[in-house]
């Protein structure tokens, strides 16, 4: 059973033991149940015996009391188990499952985080998994501990009477087939739902993110608008599966009271056909208030397990994604990264990088220019592994970086992106981002370099004040020089450099142009501007347009060719004495 479950439900192997252990221990503590009614009838054995002139049990009132007292200490001990082996294993688990789910989110290549959005990656990682807590806790354990409890009582009752049993039982097969023949049905309007769910969160998030040029250009009534059929959207289909649900659900518990009529008219039929004893009888009135009630529950489940089972296959959908993997001890022979005859796009039927090729030297700054959308961020990107080259090769010191582990990979790199990524912690901890176990003095020195001090020191508590989620209380240009510092500090051999600079003003790039010529000393550098001045320094200039290298060589020698390096050069000296009006 441990095996199945842990398959059905995609659980670990200790969560497979422990959900099986659940499912025990729920089925002991409804069999425990039925041990005081039996205490019950006995008793009443004993007291109709005048009546009936049979002989009852040879025990005393004190006897009662105590077989009382022993089998309430028995469903405690039973109840305490079962709450231990279900709500304790089910957090354990629904731990682990948020737990392997980050770290394979880890490890998944970026073209994923395309298709999946962000809404729907943490609505599989928080509310399904917390729909699965309360599965592992209720739902599960107690429906199959439901079932196990009822064959084994019902084994019983057909040994002490086997038409009595039928009249009894007939009903939880009828009960179960009518829910279960409804499923497909379900099914299609619960993923229906959930699509809608998402679209509203997504909404959510998206109004969240964006309320600024919402504002700025005067949206908020139409977007609000839309953001409202949304959420009505889903309110309405969440109303309508829970009335069709709730109907089924009811149609099927009552089907299931229809089995008490059969007990009572059968048993009453039986009787004047003197064919059952009464105590028999009693017996089967007992044995059906324990059946139907926690059955009548497991009705309940049924729907929620099925629900169960689509977050399953969303869960299953993120684990069964294939990772990244490579090589830890990859020996690299120095840093010169090589494009040879590289092809890449990011859907299918669309070509964004073709036939590139090109070597960024160690020791030199290689700048990747062009027009906008010609490829040049997607061609750093691959060399840090990002995604994955789909023709030819990416080699780092001659290695193919495909091959390569990518955290084992971007030990060697830092990237420092126009959009910095900040945490809510303090400055310092988001510098040491760039290396764990620098000591403050480093961290300090790093500052230092990247010209951070002197916002720093104008914060409330300098390098201890916290920045806000994603860094709010600084400015553009001040969270740009963060992210510098982190790569001082990382000190990596190879740096790619993606618009770094484009957030600071005059004054700041000159400062930062110097942290960075120490930066990049003797390293390879691939850094990608708009702005031409910033990379008239380079050793080597790239031009990339359409996907393909359109010009290669020294920004002297690409001016002097008069291509697009010199178009692009003398448009933005012409746009320097540009003014409005
Ligand atoms: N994550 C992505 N998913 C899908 N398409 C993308 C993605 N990133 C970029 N693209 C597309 O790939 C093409 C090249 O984009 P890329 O960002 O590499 O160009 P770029 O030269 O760096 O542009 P820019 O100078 O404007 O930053 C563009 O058409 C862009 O729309």
């Amino acid at each position: 059973m441990s095996k199945y479950l842990q398959r059905r439900f995609a659980l670990s192997e200790q969560g497979g033991k422990d959900l099986t252990r659940a499912v025990l221990a729920c089925a002991a503590a409804n069999v425990g149940l039925i041990f005081p009614m039996g205490l019950l009838i006995l008793f009443l054995e004993k007291l109709l015996m005048p009546v009936t002139g049979e002989k009852g049990m040879e025990m005393g009132l004190l006897g009662f009391v105590g077989m009382s007292v022993l089998f309430l200490l028995l469903i405690f001990i039973l109840q305490y188990i079962q709450y231990n082996k279900t709500f304790l294993a089910s957090y354990q688990e629904s731990a682990n499952l948020r737990i392997r789910l980050a770290e394979k989110l880890r490890k998944i290549p970026l073209s994923f985080f395309g298709k999946r959005d962000l809404a729907d990656l943490t609505t599989t990682i928080m509310a399904d998994c917390a729909w699965m807590e309360t599965a592992f806790s209720h739902f599960i354990p107690e429906l199959i501990g439901a079932l196990l409890s009822t064959a084994f009582v019902g084994l019983g009752m057909f040994f002490l009477d086997w038409k009595m049993a039928l009249a009894l039982l007939w009903v939880i097969p009828a009960a179960f087939m009518l829910s279960a023949g409804t499923r497909p049905v379900i099914d299609r309007l619960e993923r229906r739902e959930k699509c809608k769910k998402l679209a509203a969160s997504d909404g959510i998030q998206e109004c969240i993110e964006n309320i600024q040029d919402i504002k700025a250009n005067n949206q908020r009534e139409s977007y609000l608008k839309d953001l409202d059929s949304k959420i009505i959207a889903v309110e309405k289909g969440t109303v309508k599966m829970e009335t069709l649900n709730g109907s089924l659900v009811t149609a099927s518990q009552m089907v299931l009271r229809l089995g008490m009529a059969t007990t009572v008219l059968s048993g009453a039929f039986l009787m004047t056909e003197r064919k059952l004893d009464l105590m028999v009888f009693l017996i089967f009135m007992v044995a059906a208030a324990r059946i139907y009630g926690p059955l009548t529950g497991s009705l309940n489940n049924l729907s929620a397990v099925y629900s169960t089972l689509l977050q399953v296959e969303r869960m299953r959908a993120v684990e069964e994604e294939p990772v990244q993997d490579g090589a830890e001890t990859k020996q690299l022979n120095g840093y010169d990264i090589v494009y040879d005859h590289v092809g890449f796009s990011y859907h299918q039927n669309e070509t964004v990088l073709e036939d590139v090729s090109f070597c960024a030297r160690q020791g030199q700054v290689t700048a990747l220019v062009g027009p906008s959308g010609g490829g040049k961020s997607t061609a750093a990107r691959l060399a840090a592994r990002f995604w994955d080259a789909e023709k030819g090769r990416v080699t780092i010191g001659g290695a193919e970086v495909k091959e390569i582990d990518p955290e084992h990979l971007l030990k060697h790199i830092s990237v420092v992106f126009q959009d910095v990524m900040l945490f809510n912690n303090t400055v310092m901890e988001n510098i040491r981002i760039g290396r764990k176990d620098a000591s403050d003095k480093e961290v300090m020195e790093a500052a230092k370099a990247a010209q951070c001090m002197e916002f720093i020191s104008r914060l409330p508590e300098g390098f201890q004040t916290r920045i806000g989620e994603n860094g709010s209380a600084l400015s553009g240009g001040e969270r740009q020089r963060l992210s510098i510092a982190r790569a001082l500090l990382k000190d990596a051999p190879v740096i790619i450099l993606d618009e770094a600079t484009a957030s600071l003003d005059v004054e700041n790039e000159s400062l930062i142009q110097s942290a960075i010529s120490n930066l990049i000393r003797s390293k390879t550098v691939l850094i990608i501007a708009h702005r031409m001045r910033t990379v008239a320094q380079a050793d080597k200039i790239v031009v990339l347009k359409d996907g393909k290298v359109a010009e290669e060589g020294s920004p002297e020698a690409l001016y002097q060719k008069g291509g697009i390096y010199r178009h692009m050069t003398d448009l933005q000296n012409q746009s320097q004495n540009w003014s409005i009006g």
